[in-house]
């Protein structure tokens, strides 16, 4: 028999984006998925889960302290399990952003233990956007993570691609392999190395992936362990082993949202290499104004009036975009006159209060670039769950948000700095307008 009433699959994201790029996957493969914006406060309402397969919990703990970092998972875990989830998953980035001390081997250690679980794998493959894992070593194309340009990452540079080398340097138990040329072999190969590490003491194993095959042949063999940890792209082959185990039912339907018309708008706070292609393209064909830091320094209201003021003389004819997006040496010019936390903090005060502003003026749809920037944007509008909705490229849903009091439903796409191809922007309207529609 099929359980279709409780949530079987419970998550756990360090960060925002990342949180609807996993939901956005199991949309995809067939389950029905909200994404839950940090754990909700005892006697807070709860969102429904009545017809929901999965639940996300989106953390920002990617680069906390670990003790908050176990603390906010910890409680995250305690919280769906109360909503009757079976399955966990603790969802971190497909570049396995972390540091010597953490935060994915700690996490990892406190959630085996309130699951009892023995040995977890560890797999950020996403092979869909180009992160595969070859004997431990994780690739981002065709270059080594550590020359990938993730070595410069502000805050959790990989300076080792070697991910049995890092994730040990973080946990307490050994970390050992399933090299790919077992993965290849397909489940029952890939469940016997799993064993014959966990028997050997291990407690976590890095498993190679090169495509989605092996994807779906990892999925298969670790889809009765209480606990998997790895990238959105290791989740792929959870649903069909679910449902071939009766835990799951078919749900042609799992991406239909119901329908949002309206204003569209476009802000990107994102300074990544793939949003500055975005922004450029979209500038050439759409209205589109740039946030001036500095500016925004001097006079913050002023500003973010200008902003609302452009955005709602241009939404009605189509998508218009408001971006603090700049090339690398203007964002150092800003953040050497600012210091590089206040500027970012400064922007996405912005951006927050602007879409705050512009959705009260009538906008319903809304495309954000940037984690942190998502962050704001969702927090300025007071949402607390997001229904996850059609994929607009791997890695990046439609959603339509769930807030507090009686506002007009909204729709928000929420951009992975370096996700998307050149056009997305617009693309995203396309997918929006042709999506199958919840009754
Ligand atoms: N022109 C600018 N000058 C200085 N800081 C900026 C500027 N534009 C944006 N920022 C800040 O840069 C940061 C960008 O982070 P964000 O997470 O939004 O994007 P990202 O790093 O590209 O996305 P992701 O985390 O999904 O990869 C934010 O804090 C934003 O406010
Ligand atoms: O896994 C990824 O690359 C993304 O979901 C992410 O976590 C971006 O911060």
């Amino acid at each position: 028999m099929t359980r279709t009433t409780m949530p079987l699959l419970g998550c756990i994201a360090d960060d925002f984006t990342g949180a609807t790029d996993l939901a956005s996957m199991l949309v995809r493969e067939g389950m029905r998925s909200i994404q839950v914006i940090g754990v909700p406060e005892p006697g807070a309402a709860a969102p429904d889960l009545s017809d929901i397969d999965a639940v996300v919990v989106a953390l920002k703990s990617r680069t906390i302290p670990v003790a908050d970092a176990i603390d906010q998972s910890r409680r995250a875990l305690a919280w769906l399990r109360q909503a009757g989830c079976e399955r966990v998953f603790f969802k971190y980035c497909s570049t396995f952003d972390s540091t010597p001390e953490g935060n994915i081997g700690p996490v990892t250690e406190a959630l085996q233990q309130d699951v009892s679980a023995g040995l977890s794998i560890a797999c950020p493959a996403f092979p869909e956007n180009n992160r595969t894992i070859v004997f431990g070593h994780l690739f981002v194309g065709h270059r080594l993570l550590n020359d990938s340009g993730m070595e410069h990452h502000p805050l959790t540079p990989m300076t080792d691609a070697d991910l049995v080398r890092w994730l040990g340097r973080q946990t307490t138990r050994p970390v050992g392999l399933v090299p790919w040329d077992t993965v290849a072999q397909g489940p029952d190969a890939i469940r016997a190395a799993l064993d014959a590490l966990a028997e050997s003491g291990h407690g976590h194993a890095v498993v190679d992936a090169l495509d989605n095959a092996h994807l779906r042949a990892i999925g298969a063999a670790v889809a009765s362990d209480a606990l998997v940890t790895g990238g959105s792209g290791v989740a792929i082959g959870l649903p069909d082993a679910w449902r071939a185990a009766g835990l799951l039912g078919k749900r042609p339907d799992a991406a239909a949202l119901p329908r949002v018309e309206g204003p569209a708008v476009v802000l990107s706070g994102s300074c990544s290499r793939a949003t500055l292609g975005q922004v450029a393209w979209m500038k050439a064909r759409r209205p589109a104004l740039a946030l001036d830091p500095l500016a925004l320094f001097d006079d913050p209201d002023g500003v973010v009036g200008h902003a609302v003021a452009f955005l709602t003389e241009h939404m009605a004819e189509g998508p218009v975009l408001v971006h603090a997006t700049a090339a690398p040496e203007s964002v150092r010019t800003v953040q050497d006159r600012l210091g590089r936390d206040e500027a970012g903090a400064l922007v996405e005060r912005a951006f927050a209060a602007i879409a705050r502003q512009v959705v009260e003026a009538g906008a319903r749809r809304l495309v954000v670039a940037g984690g942190e920037t998502s962050g704001a944007v969702v927090s300025g509008l007071g949402v607390s769950a997001l229904r996850i909705g059609p994929m607009i490229c791997p890695g990046v849903p439609w959603t339509v948000a769930e807030r507090a009091g009686d506002g007009p439903p909204l729709a928000l796409a929420l951009k992975s700095g370096n996700f998307g191809a050149e056009d997305f922007f617009l693309g995203a309207f396309d997918t929006l307008d042709a999506m199958e529609v919840r009754p």
